[in-house]
């Protein structure tokens, strides 16, 4: 069990989650309490999330409750921490996209099929999906290696597109951006939306403004409190983002015939 120091980059499960050729392997980028990680912990290698394993929790909050449920889920998933401010500092002279490529080579390094930003409170820029998509070259300076990682993920470059997904509380265009559930809540009450929801977004540069994987709307009433709506809201949120995450992994990595029978 190891634990995360603001300039390191570590696993808390040195074992990486042998990759095989039918298993569907996520990565899921966290900054909270992660219950919307917990339900793809709880979906993994169920139907409806077959033959899928998460193979790294990456936040950029060393207090995030996600990193727990990560490392107490059985078997562990592996963690690593990295975060923008301890890595400016760390890192004189390095952009705020140089963090955003370290991160792209964390993220590579396991070799995901699908990355779902899961709560995760940082806007990743362009050179981070490029990285994602294959389209721009990581190279690995040695900068925030894990601890057990090994040369050969020198230059992880994907073979395929990467596709990056994100749970959004809000509906299409509606509320871009951080605290949307409470803005929204507060503009419902001012009688200046009529409806509320979450989406599953596949992420672009532009915040919240990737194609819409999965939209509910989430029943509102006036008058009732933030807490009972937000309650509602995040229930809705744990079936949206394992169904979302399970159409990308169909799509990018379909199962064979004969796993979906079994699923
Ligand atoms: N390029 C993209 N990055 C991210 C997207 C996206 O669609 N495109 N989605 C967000 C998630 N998100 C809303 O769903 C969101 C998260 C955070 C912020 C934000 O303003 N972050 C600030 C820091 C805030 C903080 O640290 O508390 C920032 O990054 O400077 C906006 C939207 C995830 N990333
Ligand atoms: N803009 C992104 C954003 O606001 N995401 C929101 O953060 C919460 C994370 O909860 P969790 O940490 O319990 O999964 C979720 O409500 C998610 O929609």
């Amino acid at each position: 069990m190891s634990s995360h120091t603001d300039a390191d980059v570590q696993t808390t499960d040195p074992t990486p989650t042998p990759a095989t050729p039918s298993s569907r392997r996520l990565v899921v980028l966290i900054s909270g309490s992660g219950s919307n990680l917990q339900a793809l912990i709880d979906a993994q290698n169920t139907p409806a999330l077959p033959n899928t394993s998460i193979v790294l929790v990456l936040s950029n909050r060393k207090a995030a409750h996600g990193l727990v449920r990560a490392t107490t889920a059985s078997p562990p998933i592996p963690t690593a921490y990295l975060a923008l401010q301890p890595y400016l500092r760390s890192n004189p002279g390095k952009t705020r996209e140089d963090y955003d490529l370290e991160l792209a080579r964390i993220v590579l390094r396991a070799k995901p099929d699908v990355v779902v930003l899961a709560g995760w409170m940082h806007i990743v820029s362009e050179p981070f999906l490029e990285a994602l998509r294959g389209t721009r070259e990581v190279k690995d300076e040695g900068q925030g290696q894990d601890e057990s990682s090994s040369n050969n993920d020198e230059n992880p470059v994907p073979t395929n597109p990467i596709p990056v997904i994100n749970l959004h509380p809000a509906l299409p265009g509606q509320f871009d951006g951080a605290n949307a559930i409470q803005r929204g809540y507060e503009a419902f009450q001012r009688g200046e939306v009529d409806k509320l929801g979450v989406m599953v977004h596949r992420v672009v540069a532009e915040v919240d403004r990737g194609e819409p994987l999965i939209v509910r709307e989430v029943p509102i009433e006036k008058g009732e409190s933030l807490e009972v709506y937000e309650e509602r809201l995040h229930r809705v949120e744990w079936e949206i983002i394992v169904q979302a995450t399970k159409r990308v992994l169909d799509e990018v990595k379909p199962l064979p015939l004969e796993d979906t029978e079994n699923a």
